[in-house]
């Protein structure tokens, strides 16, 4: 996971016409993380997928080194598999089966790994997407809102699970409204809603 690298320069996003904002320019190298802070409709979102590269900037670059996981509210997993399958499916494409079970432990999932993915609730589908990133094995991870709907001890253990991501070289891009224990993270401020 060495080298892992994001970073925007000059970079510009519209969306339905809109600029969102302009001028934007980050670096990230490993180990590093920045928390995306704003308020609703400012374009946190639109900025993981730019950094993604699921949407292009309408000026600048977006440069990355490194694979891409990126955890937002869609979970991306079979609704009608056992978690543990849907986990699996991803895991085997990104040549990392046995990140499975570790990443279900990460986020206390291990007894639900035979609970079909249609039958979680909000915040255990929350901890399956989280789960997901962990065990892609992607250096970059593009966190939406990963503390939604999850409760005190579950925070715990994403805090937990992105502070090993980040000793491990990885880096993590976070958009949250609540506050998150992420150590040395610079804060890129998105302005007022237009
Ligand atoms: N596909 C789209 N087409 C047109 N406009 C879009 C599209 N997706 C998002 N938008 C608009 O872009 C703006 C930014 O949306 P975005 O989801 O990035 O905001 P956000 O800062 O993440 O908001 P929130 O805090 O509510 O999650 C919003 O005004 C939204 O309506």
């Amino acid at each position: 996971m060495t080298g892992a690298r994001l970073e925007f320069r000059g970079v510009a996003c519209m969306r339905g016409g809109r600029l969102l904002f302009e001028g934007l320019g980050f670096a990230l190298g490993a180990g590093e993380a920045a928390l995306v802070t704003g308020p609703n409709g400012i374009g946190k979102s639109s900025l993981l997928r730019l950094a993604a590269g699921l949407l292009l900037p309408a000026a600048g670059i977006v440069e990355r080194d490194g694979g891409i996981a990126l955890a937002d509210e869609n979970t991306a997993l079979d609704p009608q598999a056992s978690l543990g399958d849907a986990l699996a499916f991803w895991a085997r494409l990104d040549g990392g089966i046995d990140r499975v079970a570790p990443a279900l432990d990460a986020m206390g999932l291990a007894r639900l790994a035979s609970v079909p993915v249609r039958m979680l609730s909000t915040g255990q589908r929350k901890r399956a997407t989280l789960a997901r990133a962990i065990a892609s094995g992607a250096p970059i991870w593009l966190l939406d809102e990963p503390g939604n709907g999850l409760d005190a001890e579950s925070i715990g253990r994403l805090e937990a699970a992105m502070a090993t991501h980040r000793a491990g070289g990885g880096l993590l891009l976070v958009a949250s409204h609540q506050p998150l224990k992420l150590d040395g993270a610079r804060t890129i401020s998105l302005g007022a809603a237009r």
